[in-house]
């Protein structure tokens, strides 16, 4: 069986959050919501590695959090960069291995559960790439240049979420390429690569945690489960 890596992105400040904690940062239901997040993962699998991406000015406070909340899972920690992209990349040239698979989460989408997170890993295993989407549930409109806007036929979109999950080989060539403005996700840089993109189902709870709104939601979910 291949070697399993998850970088989890938390090196973004939450500027939309609209408060000066980085929002990975700020509890739900009592904990940390990059806390939440590491906890899927280490459900999903003791043997997973996980590499925590952070603010590099950061770090600190994330250690003392760690002691705050007594939280001891075993994770590496590495500086982010400017953007997503960099921070991906900071956390990909820390896996030595040629060979692997690796998952890529957002620390702000604690609501991950253990079965997506294997079906992005055995459905990267067997084709190269496993994207978690979902279908889009409102009707859509592509606004012209004028102002007017046309119907577009929802049925050809997904809504991409994270985890995406690739062949290591593949996605450390793929992050060799210099950053493009079109790069929003991982699919989008291993696809400019040439390589093909397998989707896999997503699920609507496993909801990126944005503005404040996003918030209060996160807060009745974990109600709602615990
Ligand atoms: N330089 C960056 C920017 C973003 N991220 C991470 O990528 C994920 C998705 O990004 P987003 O929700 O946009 O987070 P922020 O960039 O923090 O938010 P905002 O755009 O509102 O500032 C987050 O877990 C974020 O921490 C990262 O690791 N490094
Ligand atoms: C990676 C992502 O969560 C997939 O939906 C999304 O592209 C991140 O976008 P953001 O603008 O950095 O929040």
């Amino acid at each position: 069986m291949r070697n399993r890596y998850v970088i989890i992105v938390a090196g973004g400040s939450g500027s939309r959050m609209g408060v000066t904690m980085p929002k990975q940062f700020l509890p739900i239901g009592g904990l940390p919501i990059l806390m939440h997040t590491i906890r899927r993962f280490r459900v999903y699998s003791s043997a997973v590695q996980i590499l925590v991406v952070l603010p590099a000015e950061q770090i600190p406070v994330w250690e003392a959090l760690c002691r705050q909340y007594q939280f001891e899972e075993p994770v590496l920690v590495i500086p982010g960069g400017k953007t997503r992209f960099q921070s991906v990349r900071n956390g990909l040239e820390q896996i030595r291995a040629a060979d692997g698979l690796v998952a890529v989460h957002d620390g702000v989408r604690p609501f991950v559960t253990p079965e997506l997170i294997r079906s992005g890993f055995e459905t990267a295993d067997r084709t190269g790439s496993a994207v978690a989407c979902v279908p889009l549930k409102d009707s859509v409109r592509l606004v012209q240049p004028d102002g007017s806007s046309l119907a577009v036929d929802r049925t050809s979109y997904r809504l991409i979420q994270t985890p995406q999950t690739f062949q290591l080989i593949l996605f450390k060539d793929a992050f060799r390429a210099s950053e493009q403005s079109f790069f929003t996700d991982c699919a989008s840089v291993v696809e400019y690569a040439g390589y093909p993109i397998t989707l896999i189902d997503g699920s609507y709870d496993n909801i990126k945690i944005t503005t404040p709104e996003d918030l209060e939601i996160s807060e009745q979910k974990l109600r709602s489960i615990e």
